[in-house]
């Protein structure tokens, strides 16, 4: 069944450096979303921690967290119906070597340089983007978006 939702999405670092990606990536999103919030922030350290909190065993961790507040990201909340996982098809998957080939369209298979540099991010539930959209726009009131979708 279709249903109304949020999600948040990031675009990383290397990609806002990079001007035409970025135009590229954001006219996608406009054609696919309504863009309910958009925000650019240099990730710290200490909000990095918090939204990879999941992953501090990884062997890739510290790689992650030295690059994703290595400059500017945009961070944007998007709405659509299905928005979790219409924003993930879009990104494409999170292994870039293999998505250049297997889904080159994708925004990861357009823009990825490796796994830990691929591009973007999207939240993989309803409940993990509530979270996350914490994170970067801590004044957002979800209760009150709703009051005015009440399809969601
Ligand atoms: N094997 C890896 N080597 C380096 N970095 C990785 C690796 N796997 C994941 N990452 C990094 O950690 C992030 C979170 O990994 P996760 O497994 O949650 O992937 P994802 O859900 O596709 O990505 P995201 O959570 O960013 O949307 C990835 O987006 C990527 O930047």
């Amino acid at each position: 069944m279709n249903k109304l939702q949020i999600t948040l999405a990031v675009i990383k670092p290397h990609v806002v450096k990079n001007l035409f990606a970025l135009e590229s990536i954001q006219k996608r999103i406009e054609c696919e979303f309504e863009v309910v919030g958009i925000r650019e922030v240099v990730i710290s350290r200490e909000m990095a921690e918090r939204f990879y909190a999941e992953h501090r065993s990884k062997f890739f961790y510290n790689r992650l967290l030295s690059f994703i507040t290595s400059g500017p990201s945009v961070a944007l909340i998007l709405a659509a119906e299905n928005a979790v996982s219409k924003w993930r098809q879009i990104m494409g998957p999170t292994k870039v070597y293999k998505t250049i080939y297997s889904e080159p369209d994708t925004i990861r298979g357009q823009f990825g340089l490796s796994d830990t540099r691929n591009a973007c991010h999207g939240s993989d539930a309803m409940e993990s983007a509530l979270n996350e959209i914490n994170v970067f726009f801590p004044d957002f009131d979800f209760e009150e978006w709703r009051k005015n979708h009440p399809t969601l």
